[in-house]
């Protein structure tokens, strides 16, 4: 049989004719090879082709070949997709690094008689399981509680540190913002081994054990080299230095090894990929063959060429080109509206306007914007989908914290509600005074009792008194009307600005999480329709999984849509602090480029899931706050209509030289987004976006894309303040 025949023969069974390139890949079994692969050009399609190719016509056995994928979701997508392509041939071993480390890791500790116990996961003793643990040790450490989210971020920077392999007296080198993590991460890591008999291990020791297995048994490795002849990694962007180490182990012998990455879809170096590795590929593979399948099978013109020069502002990068021979269709649409609320009523009456649910996706970066969006859908009778929906904001403490304060409404003699929120009333109440409380039982507010038997000091006095009063009132008002008070009146947004001080906590987080109470509020009548209201909400996103296979508007993070298609998607609050978030635009004003590069990934992400209709949406306010459109916003604007940035261009080339500034900035260097600054003629205005060639001001009236070289050559603007 020719190669020809292999094929032509496969077009005819599946109906797809490889290309060029992705022909080549598969022709490319021999030595390393580094598949750089663009969003929708038929990376699964190739891989399985090469599989096939490898066994028919190599006469390769299929036991002696390993598919390493990211996700166990993926390796059960790819034997499908296997046995649909190659249905006569034997199964392969698809299955995710961290299955072939568990492997290794059994039969390394089982020859030195050491027994060991899973951790992560589902295990037998849920006492050790790693997040008890680290809950202790945080206790342990700071006297306090631990926070979901701090946990979260704990178990992510432990990961982190284990995952690039860092020796212990480089811990410290990387950042956590949770109080005393190192001290967390250390006690932690010795009681793992505490009895050297029998090791505690989690997910990332499974990798840094059989890395080690690897490094200090040769006979185990050997075992391992000479069972795979052909090892093939899929998603390679999101590996982590030590899978890369055990790979590279693995191949050492025939270096047969096919790397599957797209560096542009890198979106998880904060959990320890190491996109990096692919661009120095060469160095540790010199002999690698490096393809890149540029052309894309799931878009419109406009959305790949849109997108293609979107990711062209990274400089860490393959230098890609991404076309197609898809048709044209429309332009990738871009909406700025005045209010945040007019984003959710656009996309509410666009879905109104459509049948096919299914083939729809709203796109966002953080979860928070879920919350909203299906109360609104839910309002108007539209299903949605969430494959990993959050419960997190409905258990958070800083939702619970408001009910509790609206409990204690309806029955202000209940001292066992006081006790969950006496100390996020502004007064600085102690436990003892509290105590008082418990101690005087009666039918009086606990204000009443508080004030008699709480031995307060005068100040104290004064606010109880004032808040005895509010909550005498508290019923004249609507639920937003009282989640006001709560935050205003009864000091609840200065006792938690107060915590995020001392505890390290996200203030703008807990913000947000009231501003999203506020807005749920405003459809309920009185507390109790508002608490009901947000339980039937928890319900429907908890129950949105199932709706997979209904004629229901995909809700998902950027994150969590990689590798997902649809006919449309809206990529929705796009602002400044969010998309790019608050600590990308701060690392790159101090010259660090790593995070924007992400955002901008992440970003890319988001846009080639679009199969013909691709919209941005952004606004100007949001809970009463000016916000400003995402850099990226104005980005894809400039891309899509460059002669509108042309016109203000033009306007201001007719500005004579002679009106000189001397307090003018003059020179590039200067220029930094986040620059409050005066312009001659539009006046006071903030740098939202700063390329080579133009910058973008955000003055009170609008916002303005205006050339450099004019700026500092006619001493345009000025520096009014910088922060
Ligand atoms: N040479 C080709 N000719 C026509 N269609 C193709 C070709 N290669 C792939 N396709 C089609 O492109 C679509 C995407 O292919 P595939 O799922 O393999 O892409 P992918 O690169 O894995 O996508 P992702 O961006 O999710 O990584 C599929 O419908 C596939 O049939």
């Amino acid at each position: 049989m020719s190669l020809h025949t292999f094929f032509d023969r496969k077009e005819d069974e599946i109906g797809v004719k490889l290309n060029d390139v992705q022909q080549e890949a598969v022709l490319t079994t021999e030595g390393p090879l580094l598949l750089l692969a663009s969003p929708g050009s038929g990376k699964t399609t190739t891989i399985i082709m090469r599989i096939g190719y490898l066994i028919e016509k190599k006469a390769v056995e299929p036991t002696r070949i390993k598919a390493v994928t990211f996700s166990r979701a993926s390796a059960l997508d790819m034997k499908e997709r296997y046995q649909a392509f190659f249905p006569k041939l034997a199964p392969v071993d698809f299955s995710t690094i961290h299955s072939l480390a568990f492997q290794v890791v059994r039969e390394y500790l089982y020859k030195q008689g050491v027994t060991y116990e899973l951790i992560e996961g589902e295990i037998d003793r849920p006492q050790f399981h790693k997040r008890m643990v680290l809950r202790d040790l945080f206790m342990q450490l700071n006297d306090e509680h631990i926070t979901d989210d701090q946990l979260d971020e704990l178990s992510t920077y432990i990961s982190l540190v284990k995952n690039k392999l860092l020796p212990e007296e480089k811990w410290q080198t990387v950042e956590c913002d949770v109080p005393a993590a190192l001290d967390i991460l250390k006690r932690y890591e010795a009681f793992k081994q505490e009895a050297p008999a029998h090791l505690l291990v989690d997910f990332d020791d499974m990798l840094t054990t059989a890395n080690e297995a690897f490094e200090n048994d040769h006979k185990l490795l050997a075992k391992y080299q000479q069972q795979y002849d052909y090892l093939l990694t899929d998603e390679s962007q999101d590996t982590s230095m030590v899978q890369h180490a055990i790979i590279e182990k693995l191949v050492r012998q025939h270096q047969n090894l096919c790397v599957v990455a797209d560096d542009d879809q890198s979106i998880y170096t904060w959990r320890a990929a190491e996109p990096q590795y692919l661009l120095d590929f060469k160095k540790i593979y010199p002999n690698a063959t490096i393809l890149m399948m540029e052309q894309n099978y799931r878009s419109t013109k406009e959305i790949v060429q849109t997108a293609n020069q979107f990711i062209k502002q990274n400089k860490n990068r393959y230098d890609k080109h991404m076309f197609t021979e898809n048709r044209s269709h429309e332009k990738v649409q871009l909406k700025s509206f005045t209010l945040y609320d007019e984003q959710v009523e656009y996309i509410i009456k666009q879905l109104k306007s459509v049948n096919n649910h299914h083939d729809v996706a709203i796109l966002y970066r953080n979860n928070g914007s879920s919350i909203i969006l299906a109360d609104a859908l839910n309002e108007a009778g539209i299903s949605f989908y969430m494959k990993d929906q959050d419960q997190r904001f409905f258990n958070h403490w800083v939702v619970q914290d408001i009910l509790n304060f609206m409990r204690l409404a309806y029955d202000v003699s209940r001292v066992d509600v006081f006790e969950r929120v006496y100390s996020k009333f502004y007064g600085f109440l102690s436990k003892q005074q509290v105590e008082q409380v418990r101690q005087n039982p009666s039918q009086q507010s606990v204000f009443e009792r508080l004030i008699k038997y709480g031995h307060l000091k005068d100040f104290q006095v004064k606010k109880f008194k004032q808040y005895q009063l509010i909550y005498q009132n508290i019923h004249d008002y609507s639920p937003k009307e009282v989640i006001r008070q709560i935050r205003k009146d009864l000091g609840y947004e200065k006792v938690i600005k107060d915590m995020c001080k001392r505890l390290g906590f996200n203030e703008e987080g807990l913000i947000e999480t009231l501003n999203l109470l506020e807005v749920i509020a405003e459809k309920a009548e009185d507390m109790i329709a508002f608490a009901r209201r947000l339980l039937h909400l928890e319900q429907l996103m908890k129950e949105s999984k199932f709706n997979k296979h209904q004629n229901a508007v995909t809700l998902s993070t950027f994150h969590s849509a990689k590798g997902l298609e649809f006919q449309s998607v809206y990529m929705v609050d796009l602002i400044q602090g969010v998309i790019p978030s608050r600590t990308d635009l701060e690392d790159f004003k101090e010259g660090k480029v790593a995070s924007i590069e992400e955002a901008v990934r992440l970003f890319y992400v988001g846009m080639t899931r679009a199969e013909t209709k691709l919209e941005l949406l952004t606004y100007e306010r949001k809970y009463n706050a000016k916000v400003q459109p995402s850099k990226f916003y104005f980005d894809v604007a400039s891309l899509v209509n460059p002669s509108e940035n042309r016109q203000v261009k033009k306007q201001h080339v007719a500005v004579k030289k002679k009106q000189y500034n001397p307090n003018a900035i003059q020179s590039e260097d200067e220029i930094s987004v986040g620059l409050i600054v005066k312009h001659r003629v539009f006046g006071k205005g903030e740098i939202v976006d700063y390329m080579s060639g133009s910058i973008m001001i955000q003055f009170e009236s609008d916002l303005k894309e205006l050339a450099l070289s004019t700026c500092l050559d006619y001493g345009l603007i000025e520096l009014v303040k910088n922060y």
